[in-house]
């Protein structure tokens, strides 16, 4: 079946953060922030979900649900849900994990935000991989503790990311340090982690009993042909790493606030019977479920346009951009593109393109360190759109030197 995702679809007034959040997300501005644009000129590059239409089969399970037309306060009984989203995992990677394993959180920084809570102390802190999705170090922020980062290393400075291990064991020997969030695969950085980087990594965390709560949400989106290990296949009978998946990125249905969160453990099981809330959407509940029984195909052909998506951006940069840095990423619709001989090492690039060239993208000091003079461009949009914005983009880095 063909989806199209060349379809231009209007989100202005459906209160998305995409249109109407930038302003307050990227610049820490209000409404008040003028820019050379209109709002609906911009092109959108940021904020990571998607401008393709959620496919049919889910809006078809939310619909059904809508037609029982009372929404009154929804848990996850019995094991319809639990049945639908084990056989997703089995599907795409052989794994799966006991039902009384699974709880609903209305999204995986909810998540994190709860469970750096229950795993760490107040003189504790939290380690992460950089360049790194800002609400990993919000999530220690939330919880008044610290954080420690090792950088990831593109050695051969083309965009393949790779863990320094020798920094990443001495940042986990810190005895201040109990908890790892692992972005598996990694955002902005686009890597799949091998089995041997995945074993290599958990066995520090294991030999300095620091947990891991491994964040795999884009775990769906792979390059086509590329497989994703989840971190707890490897270690069936390790209650050490708890495993966040949703249906959210995969299918563009972050706004549903429905997150998979496989807790082993049971101590930090005990701390959700105590503080947790199951309570969850009955239309996302049922738009979660439809997705992970119907939506492969689906999944499948997004898959492949965005593989042709991210083979335009490397075509693009190689012709108008010769001197940025990009490599197609593994997984993610989120290309990872340094600029920095291109720009001054202190220039405020978001603002820079918002002013400039109209698009609305992330990069500089947004992801938390080792990320100066990168951009993330989101290619989850129609071909169209994506050339426009790549077009301006170069003009402007052209026309700056
Ligand atoms: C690694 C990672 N974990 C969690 C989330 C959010 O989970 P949620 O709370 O929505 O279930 C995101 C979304 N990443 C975004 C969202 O916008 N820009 C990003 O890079 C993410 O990239």
């Amino acid at each position: 079946m063909n989806y199209n995702f060349d379809e231009i679809i209007d989100r202005r007034g459906t209160s998305c953060l995409n249109t109407d959040g930038f302003r307050e997300y990227i610049f820490h501005a209000d409404e008040n922030m003028k820019f050379p644009f209109a709002d609906d000129e911009f092109i959108r590059m940021w904020v990571a979900d998607m401008d393709f239409a959620t496919p049919d089969c889910i809006i078809d399970g939310i619909k059904k649900r809508l037609d029982r037309r009372i929404f009154g306060y929804t848990r996850i009984f019995g094991d319809e849900y639990y049945n639908a989203f084990r056989a997703w995992t089995e599907k795409m990677y052989g794994w799966s994990f006991q039902r009384e394993q699974l709880y609903p959180s209305p999204g995986v920084i909810p998540a994190l935000y709860e469970l750096t809570g229950y795993i760490c102390g107040p003189e504790d802190k939290v380690l992460m991989m950089t360049p790194s999705y800002a609400y990993f170090k919000y999530a220690a922020d939330h919880n008044d503790i610290g954080y420690v980062y090792s950088d990831l290393v593109d050695r051969n400075h083309n965009g393949y990311y790779e863990i320094d291990f020798d920094d990443f064991r001495k940042k986990a020997a810190d005895p201040a340090v109990k908890l790892f969030i692992f972005c598996n695969p990694h955002n902005p950085t686009g890597r799949v982690w091998t089995e041997e980087e995945l074993r290599k990594t958990a066995e520090i965390c294991f030999e300095n009993n620091v947990m891991i709560i491994s964040d795999e949400i884009h775990c769906d989106l792979l390059r086509s042909g590329l497989t994703h290990t989840p971190l707890a296949k490897l270690y069936p009978d390790s209650d050490q790493i708890i495993t966040c998946m949703a249906p959210s990125k995969t299918f563009n249905v972050a706004g549903l606030q429905f997150s998979n969160i496989i807790i082993p453990n049971r101590k930090v099981q005990e701390m959700c019977q105590k503080y947790h809330s199951f309570d969850v959407n009955p239309l996302s509940l049922a738009g979660a479920q439809a997705a992970y029984e119907g939506g492969y195909d689906w999944m499948i052909e997004l898959r492949k346009y965005l593989d042709g998506n991210f083979a335009y951006v490397k075509e693009c940069l190689n012709e108008h951009l010769t001197k940025a840095v990009f490599r197609v990423p593994e997984a993610t619709y989120l290309g990872w593109v340094d600029i920095g001989e291109y720009i001054d090492k202190d220039e405020n690039i978001p603002l820079l393109f918002a002013n400039k060239a109209g698009v609305l993208l992330e990069g500089g000091n947004m992801f938390v360190h080792n990320s100066d003079t990168y951009i993330r461009l989101n290619v989850a949009c129609p071909r169209s759109v994506l050339k426009e914005g790549l077009k301006r983009i170069c003009s402007v880095l052209s026309e700056e030197n």
